[in-house]
């Protein structure tokens, strides 16, 4: 089975991990710093869990997973030690909500990819679970070969579009323009400065063209 890579907004949505341990961590951290409103749900957590709890971060409910505990969960971590508690788990899900089954990942619908972001860009590595080290392996080496820069340069890209595609250029031009600044040389800030200024430069020509007109 593969899964869809896919991009998902965990805004304000109901997140329960069943489990406090290590891979637990992991996800509530992830998970929280993409804004989802997170309950852990295990009679034992590791230190940095109950520390985000005593925060206010997530809430840590301080018990043995019950089916009723699993009621309007958007997303479902299945993430004990214990392969029966995790088989309930399953069987207890909502209809409705996602399943990520962190010890047996085709129980469930959702996968974790290793991942990184540089600003905008964000770039992940998945093995469908054949190798999460190699995934990791990969990521560590794509993360040197798309440094810090990169952040800036996305943004430049950003920028770029919005006023070639607000420009009088045709669609043609356009195309050409949006992949000519995939080149190298724009990584360098000078060059993307001067870029951006030019950009501007037709920008204003073509607000002075349609005031002439007016
Ligand atoms: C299917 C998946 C679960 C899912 O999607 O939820 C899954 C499953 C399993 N992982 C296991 C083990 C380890 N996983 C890691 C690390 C990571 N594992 C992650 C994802 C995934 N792991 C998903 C597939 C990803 C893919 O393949 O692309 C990462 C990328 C993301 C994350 O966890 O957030 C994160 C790196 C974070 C980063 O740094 O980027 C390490 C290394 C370590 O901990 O340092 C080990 C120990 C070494 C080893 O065993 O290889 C085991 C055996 C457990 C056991 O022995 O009991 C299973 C279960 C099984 O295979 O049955
Ligand atoms: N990246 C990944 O996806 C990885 C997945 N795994 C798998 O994920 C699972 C969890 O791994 P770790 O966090 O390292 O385990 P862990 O042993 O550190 O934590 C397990 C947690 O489950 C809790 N728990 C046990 N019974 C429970 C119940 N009835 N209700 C609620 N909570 C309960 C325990 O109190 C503990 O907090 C394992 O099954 C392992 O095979 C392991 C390593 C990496």
């Amino acid at each position: 089975m593969a899964f869809t890579p896919m991009m998902i907004d965990l805004y304000d949505r109901h997140v329960v991990i069943v489990g406090g341990g290590k891979v637990a961590l992991r996800r509530a951290k992830t998970l929280l710093k993409n804004d989802a409103v997170v309950t852990v749900i295990s009679p034992k957590a590791v230190e940095d869990i109950v520390y985000l709890w005593t925060k206010g971060q997530l809430l840590w409910k301080e018990k043995y997973i019950e089916s009723t505990d699993l009621k309007g969960a958007f997303l479902i971590i299945v993430a004990t030690n214990d392969p029966i508690v995790n088989y309930n788990v399953i069987n207890w899900a909502p209809e409705e909500s996602l399943i990520n089954a962190a010890a047996d990942v085709e129980k469930g619908n959702v996968a974790f990819p290793s991942f990184f972001r540089r600003g905008d860009l964000s770039i992940s590595v998945s093995t469908n679970g054949a190798s999460p080290q190699f995934a990791v392996k990969m990521k560590k080496e794509l993360e040197c070969l798309y440094n810090e820069d990169y952040g800036d340069y996305v943004d430049f890209l950003s920028v770029c579009r919005q006023l070639i595609k607000e420009s009088f250029l045709d669609r043609y031009q356009q195309k050409l323009l949006l992949k000519e600044i995939l080149s190298e040389e724009f990584l360098d800030r000078e060059r993307q400065r001067s870029f951006i200024e030019s950009l501007n430069k037709n920008g204003k020509m073509i607000e002075r063209v349609n005031q002439n007109d007016g």
